[in-house]
């Protein structure tokens, strides 16, 4: 049967990355998609800038939105003081099952729950069914095209208070032009945009940061 290119990066972490060492993860798979095959990954100089947002925003209560791989949720879940509880949502049953193993060799599994189902079904449970309350910090990674929808829905679940962070990747490519328009205009974020490149390439790319102003 043949492999998938996500099967791929899978077996070159299992192969060179240390049983434990999230950041040896991060390297491998930064590795492969650089040198083999290019894949979604944040990847490191967006991964860079994730990480020190991720750091200012010291979260209690994250989400994200699309998990790939577990790339993201690794280099988050590695900056994770104790008793953080962090959800990812990723709709591909084979996409989550590769994100698992990934994020299971990493040793970060205490830190991250994939919670498989489609965004806009999980949003409005995770009050009740995750018992949580408000969400600290928000990594938007998912199809484009969800990133405005599913911003709304996270107001309307009254899952935002006055400062919690949505971080956006891709705002330049494949670009979530509606998304920006919406933060920056509908009067409830105070923005910030994160110029840097395209993961594993030399075109432009950028993070957009909406604090929620409550
Ligand atoms: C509503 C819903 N619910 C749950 N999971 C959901 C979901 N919608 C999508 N997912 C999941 O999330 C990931 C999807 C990620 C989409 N990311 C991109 O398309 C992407 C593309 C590029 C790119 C740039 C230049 C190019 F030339 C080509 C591609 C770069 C990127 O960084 C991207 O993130 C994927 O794992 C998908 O199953
Ligand atoms: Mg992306």
């Amino acid at each position: 049967m043949n492999q998938t290119k996500e099967q791929r990066v899978l077996q070159y972490v299992l192969d060179n990355a240390v049983r434990g060492d999230p950041q040896s993860v991060i390297d491998s798979i930064d590795t492969y998609c650089s040198q083999k095959e290019w894949a979604m990954n944040v990847g490191d100089q967006k991964g860079l800038i994730l990480d020190n947002v991720v750091k200012e925003t010291d979260p209690n209560v994250l989400l994200e939105l699309g998990t790939y791989c577990g790339y993201s949720a690794v280099r988050i879940s590695r900056l994770l003081k104790p008793g953080a509880r962090f959800f990812t949502v990723e709709f591909n049953p084979a996409f989550a099952a590769i994100a698992k193993q990934i994020i299971e060799f990493a040793g970060v599994n205490d830190k991250v729950q994939i919670i498989e189902g489609n965004t806009q079904d999980i949003i409005p449970q995770l009050k009740k069914k995750y018992e949580l309350d408000t969400l600290d910090f928000v990594f938007v990674d998912h199809w484009k095209d969800k990133y405005t929808d599913d911003t709304k829905l996270l107001e309307k679940c009254n899952l935002l208070r006055k400062g919690s962070v949505i971080l956006a990747d891709n705002v330049i490519v494949p670009g979530a032009p509606d998304f920006l328009k919406y933060v920056r205009s509908c009067g409830r974020y105070d923005c910030t945009n994160y110029p840097s490149v395209l993961e594993y390439m030399t075109e432009k790319d950028a993070l957009e940061k909406a604090v929620f102003r409550g």
